[in-house]
């Protein structure tokens, strides 16, 4: 059907509006996470897939490491296994960690990698195990609480932290056109399993990269205040305050965490975004108004 001229207008303006952001962050790398919550259904799914496949097109090195943190969870409860967190994080048991494996590694991964693919990309998917992409250690948790004398440590089984990332894998699949898409599985020097939250293994992919941009798909609108209101260009130290009154909890934890981690380590910006909104990754890069949370390397 041919745009009426009103429609057509509105199209050039947007693209004209785009070009000093296409200007800056052609050649660039974008590590873009893509929350299991987010996920929704197949529309949105096919959005994301598309935008992924524009970024690569028009010259910007889009990297995906995905989640799946629901996934996992439905086929725990089929297969009556409960589902426990500590500060964000499943804990894992070595059962757990096959489903985990096999929902991520298998289900999640190849979804998003044929959407990508049926777009007109070209997307290869990888575990931490693949190439040895994400070598992983045991991450230690701690939790503190009022009526605690001082921090309690906790085992949550099979839960890794990234330690070395082969970048040689990825600048492989890149320099060939093709866009990574990693599951956030790790191995471990004995070669076992770990599983590792998917936001840390982005931020650690955009801290080794050098990223331009770390964008975190999730399904809220950003971080937000306790009234609701969200929050943006916040210091390291407004955050800590906001994780200390409990306003910063949960799933929201690794996720700020890795943001500013990755920002002190040279990624430009770090970016908490609705994944619900269709495209939201294109308005977040290309608009002057940007979406959600915007994190950078400020201090106080
Ligand atoms: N201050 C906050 N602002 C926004 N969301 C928060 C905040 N603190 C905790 N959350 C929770 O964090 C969730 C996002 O984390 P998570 O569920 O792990 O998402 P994802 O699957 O995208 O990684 C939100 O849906 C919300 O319930
Ligand atoms: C250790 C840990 O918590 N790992 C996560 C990995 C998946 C993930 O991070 O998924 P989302 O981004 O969709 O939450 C988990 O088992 O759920």
């Amino acid at each position: 059907m041919p745009l009426s001229r009103d429609s057509a207008m509105n199209t050039a303006k947007v693209l004209s509006e785009a070009l000093p952001y296409l200007q800056r962050f052609v050649g660039k790398t974008i590590v873009v996470k893509y929350g299991g919550n987010a996920m929704i259904d197949e529309d949105l799914k096919n959005s994301f897939a598309r935008d992924m496949v524009m970024l690569k097109l028009i010259g910007i090195n889009p990297i995906v490491v995905h989640g799946g943190g629901p996934q996992i969870g439905d086929l725990l409860n089929k297969l009556n296994i409960e589902s426990k967190f500590v500060n964000g994080m499943r804990v894992t048991t070595g059962e757990t960690m096959d489903v985990v494996e096999m929902v991520l590694g298998g289900l999640v991964n190849k979804d998003i990698v044929n959407l990508i693919n049926q777009n007109g990309g070209k997307a290869i998917g990888l575990t931490g195990k693949d190439g040895q992409l994400l070598h992983a250690k045991k991450l230690h948790v701690t939790k503190s609480s009022p009526e605690l004398e001082k921090p309690e440590i906790i085992d949550i089984g099979h839960v890794g932290e990234v330690s070395r990332i082969n970048t040689q894998v990825l600048d492989m699949l890149t320099n060939s056109d093709f866009i990574p898409v990693i599951a956030p599985i790790g191995v471990g020097e004995d070669g076992a399993s770990y599983n590792i939250n998917a936001d840390l293994v982005a931020g650690k992919v955009a801290e080794v990269l050098r990223a331009e941009k770390l964008i975190l798909l999730t399904n809220i609108a950003g971080l937000m205040d306790k009234e609701g209101k969200v929050l943006t260009g916040l210091s390291t130290k407004q955050v800590d305050d906001l994780i200390a009154d409990g306003t910063i909890y949960g799933g929201m934890l690794p996720k700020i965490q890795c943001a500013l981690d990755a920002v002190h380590a040279g990624v430009t910006s770090a970016h908490i975004i609705d994944g619900r909104v269709a495209h939201s990754t294109l308005l977040e890069l290309f608009t002057d108004e940007g979406v959600g949370t915007l994190i950078t390397n400020r201090r106080s």
